[in-house]
């Protein structure tokens, strides 16, 4: 509608709508002329409409052969590259839902359950293919006295550092890991007692070699070691209650040594 036509349906409406025209001769004849003009109106308005609809469907008709491919395939390679994008996600969701589940948060070493798994698997090959493994149990020494003095958050760094040296010191196929709270465990896997006890100790010293800086100072944590070496027909459970029995007396010992299960 123009604004011409605009208007004039403006001034007609008024005219009808106004009390002091409804006696004149002519209000009937021309509020019956606007109802007719009113329904034209919206009988082009649906017609327009529906031929708008037909065209863009005869648009599409008109389309090639190869341009609706092209258009299918466009549209093929969007839903491929969204299902691609999906994968990945869940490709990443379930590699960080692995990783939460063994290992721990703060240090990142291997949790408690990963270490179960790994020690029931390697008790399996030792008894299936007669090789040896050792288990550590270490635990750090006075460690309430750095969480006292220094806080809470000093603790958790001086575990941060402890691991990192742990995984540095170890072999590649050895697994270190928080069994508890201020207690790690090490397995090392195909290695006697006498050549386990080499890789503790530099566990051990590299630990005590840490100088953690704190402020001014630079704090030295030590840590104390049991070690026991797998016997043959025992479970894990029992290798652990040794190395842990072997930790026990280095504590008694007065701490900062490693001492071999009997
Ligand atoms: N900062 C921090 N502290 C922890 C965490 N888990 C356990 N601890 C602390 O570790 C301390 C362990 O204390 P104790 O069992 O008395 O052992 P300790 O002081 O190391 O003494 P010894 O083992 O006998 O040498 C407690 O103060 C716990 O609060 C942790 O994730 N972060």
């Amino acid at each position: 509608m123009t604004p011409d036509q605009r208007d004039l349906d403006e001034l007609v409406k008024r005219l009808l709508a106004d009390p002091a025209n409804s006696d004149h001769p002519m209000h009937y004849a021309l509020s019956q002329l606007w109802l007719a003009h009113r329904e034209l109106l919206n009988r082009i308005e649906r017609i327009t409409h529906v031929s708008d609809a037909y065209q863009s469907i005869a648009r599409e008709r008109e389309m090639s052969l190869a341009e609706r491919f092209d258009k299918q395939l466009r549209q093929l390679e969007k839903v491929a590259r969204i299902s691609d994008r999906y994968q990945q996600m869940m490709r990443e969701l379930n590699i960080a839902l692995e990783e939460a589940s063994t290992h721990d948060v703060l240090t990142s070493l291997a949790n408690r359950r990963l270490l179960m798994e790994r020690l029931k698997a390697e008790t399996e090959r030792a008894g299936r293919l007669q090789h040896d493994f050792c288990v550590a149990m270490v635990d750090i020494d006075h460690f309430k006295q750095v969480n006292d003095q220094h806080g809470h958050d000093t603790g958790d760094r001086v575990l941060i550092e402890i691991a990192r040296v742990m995984q540095a010191e170890v072999r590649e196929y050895d697994l270190c890991g928080r069994w508890g709270g201020e207690e790690f465990l090490i397995l090392l896997p195909e290695l006697d007692l006498a050549s386990a006890q080499v890789v503790v100790e530099r566990v051990r010293l590299g630990i005590r070699n840490l100088a953690i800086r704190q402020g001014t100072e630079a704090l030295t944590i030590t840590v104390s070691a049991g070690l026991a070496a797998h016997l043959p027909g025992e479970s894990y459970s029992d290798t652990i209650n040794r190395a842990d029995a072997a930790l026990l007396r280095a504590k008694q010992h007065g701490r900062d040594c490693l001492v071999l299960a009997s």
